[in-house]
Formats: C-alpha cells, structure tokens, sequence
C-alpha cells in the first residue's frame, strides 16, 4: 500500500484511481490511530472502491500552549492498521508542503464555531476547516468520514461542505468506547493510572443525564447543573464547558426540543477530553 508524502503524488494517485471510475472515501486523523479511527476506516473500506487516510498532526488547529509538539506519533504503526483494515494510500504530508512559506488562506466557518469547543480553543475550527477543505480537493473524494466523538468538527464540517458546494458526502460514525465506557482518543495515552480510572464518570454522568431527558427533563439548566455536580465531584476532573446546543448549528439551548447535542470538555491533568450525546426529541 502505497504511503504518499507529497500533494503532487497524491494528484497523480487520485488521477489514477478516477480512471479506473473508483468511488474514494477519505478518513482524515491525525494519526496514532485507534479503534476510532479503524471504525471509520472500515466504514469507508464498505462503501469505496479506494480509501485513503490521510495522517497529519495539522498545526493550524492548535493553539499557543496547546500539545502540538507532544501530541502522540507512529506512522508505521498507522500505515500496517490502516492498509489491514482495507485502506488503499495514506497521505501523510510534512507541515511546509501543507503550508508553504507565504501560506494566508484559511477557511472560517462562523456561528457553528463558535460555542463549546471554540470557546476555549478560538484558532481550532478555522484550522480544521482549513485542512479539511485542502484534503477535500486534493483528494476529489467522494465520501469523507468524522466520528461523532468530535460532534463540533461534524456540524463544522457539514456547513463547510453546504456552503462551499464541495461536492463531497460527509458520513458521520459513531463513537467507540473502551470497556468502561471512556470514549477512545490518542489523547488517553496523556492519562496517568489514578486519571484513566478516573475518567469513566464522563460517559456515566452523560449516561445518566440522557436516561433523565429520555424520562422528561426538558430543562437544559437542570441536565447542566446535574453534569457539573456529578463531574465536579471527581477530584482529578477539571471542567472545561458542558453545553447544551441544537445538534446542527450549535446555538445554545435552554428548552430540549428538536436534535439536540449535550457535549462537554474536562481535564485531566495534561489530557483535555471531550465526550458528548445526542438524540432527537
Ligand atoms: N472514539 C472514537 N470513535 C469514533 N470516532 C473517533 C473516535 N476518536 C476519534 N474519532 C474520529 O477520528 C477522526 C480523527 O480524529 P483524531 O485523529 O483527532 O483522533 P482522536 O483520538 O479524536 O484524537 P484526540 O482525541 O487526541 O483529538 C475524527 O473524525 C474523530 O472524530
Ligand atoms: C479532522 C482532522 C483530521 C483535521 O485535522 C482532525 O481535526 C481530527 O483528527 O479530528
Ligand atoms: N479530534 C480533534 C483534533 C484536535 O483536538 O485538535
């Protein structure tokens, strides 16, 4: 399976993929892949004839103080799961080739940036639109495949593609979880024994507060406030935001009505985990 560093390169594969008439699906990580990833991996493997991953620790999408240079690398590693789960290419680009010197153009996709995730990480979404909208039009791919973990990325991604017209269909995949429940990131690895132990209580408390919506609570406040307390109480938990939003434009909600995304962030240590859910009411 071929591994492509350069954008050139990748062109000319995609060229010759589209005159075979393969449909592509496109799986974009930033690697360290998990079993995230190789469900979205597998995901696209059914429904393309070609599946490229791309792998790229995207520098746009930190900010000052974020874990850029920390964040956890094994491209052979990637390459051998990635090719075993039925992936035809990885593209895996050096930062200069993805932003040359006298690089200045950036995708920002407003309002649906700006609430939960954006709030305390402001560059992030125009970063991730960035990237996105490049790979989409280097690749020409036909499907591109997000997890629900990044439930934020998703609704970005939606309204970038609508907007634009790139005509390219955005699949979401669910989210994949350990044992107990702790949503899969490469960011775990950051969680010492006592926070790893610790960080089941996000899906449990998100667990809870679904049964209580799904029994009637329509107040957003009260599922919030039930959040806090039942997080709060860990004392290794560090509270980034829990939010309430409608689903597609992540405008805050106070009444739970329509599609709605409960969706939160907090710390462990040097790990900043997000978790969500969401359901149709
Ligand atoms: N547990 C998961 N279940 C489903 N999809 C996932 C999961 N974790 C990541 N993904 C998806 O994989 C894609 C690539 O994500 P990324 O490479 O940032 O992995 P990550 O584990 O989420 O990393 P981090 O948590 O450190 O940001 C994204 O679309 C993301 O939503
Ligand atoms: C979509 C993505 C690969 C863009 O860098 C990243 O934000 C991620 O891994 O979710
Ligand atoms: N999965 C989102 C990538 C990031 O946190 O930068």
């Amino acid at each position: 399976m071929p591994v492509v560093h350069s954008l050139d390169d990748l062109r000319s594969l995609m060229a010759d993929w589209r005159k075979s008439r393969c449909s592509i699906g496109l799986v974009p990580t930033m690697g360290y892949l998990h079993e995230g990833h190789v469900s979205l991996i597998d995901r696209a493997a059914a429904d393309n004839d070609r599946v490229v991953v791309s792998v790229f620790v995207n520098p746009t999408q930190f900010g000052a103080g974020e874990d850029l240079e920390a964040y956890p690398k094994d491209l052979p590693r990637d390459v051998a799961l990635a090719a075993r789960h039925g992936a035809a290419a990885v593209f895996a680009p050096a930062p200069e080739d993805m932003y040359p010197a006298g690089y200045s153009t950036y995708v920002n996709v407003e309002g649906v940036s700006a609430e939960l995730c954006g709030r305390s990480r402001p560059i992030h979404f125009r970063g991730v639109a960035t990237v996105c909208t490049k790979l989409f039009l280097l690749t020409g791919a036909d499907r591109a495949y997000f997890g629900e973990k990044d439930a934020q990325q998703l609704a970005v991604i939606r309204r970038l593609v609508a907007d634009l017209a790139i005509p390219v269909q955005i699949v979401g995949c669910p989210i994949v979880r350990e044992a107990d429940g702790l949503a899969k990131s490469s960011r775990n690895v950051y969680l010492t024994a006592e926070e790893r132990a610790a960080a089941p209580i996000l899906h449990r408390a998100l667990e809870e507060a679904r049964e209580k919506i799904q029994a009637g609570e329509r107040d957003a406040r009260t599922i919030i406030a039930f959040l806090e307390d039942r997080i709060s109480a860990e004392p290794l938990a560090e509270i980034d935001y829990i939010q309430a939003v409608h689903r597609d434009t992540i405008v805050p909600i106070d009444r739970l009505e329509g599609p709605i995304l409960v969706a939160l962030a907090v710390r462990f240590g040097k790990a900043r985990l997000i978790d969500n859910f969401s359901l149709d009411l």
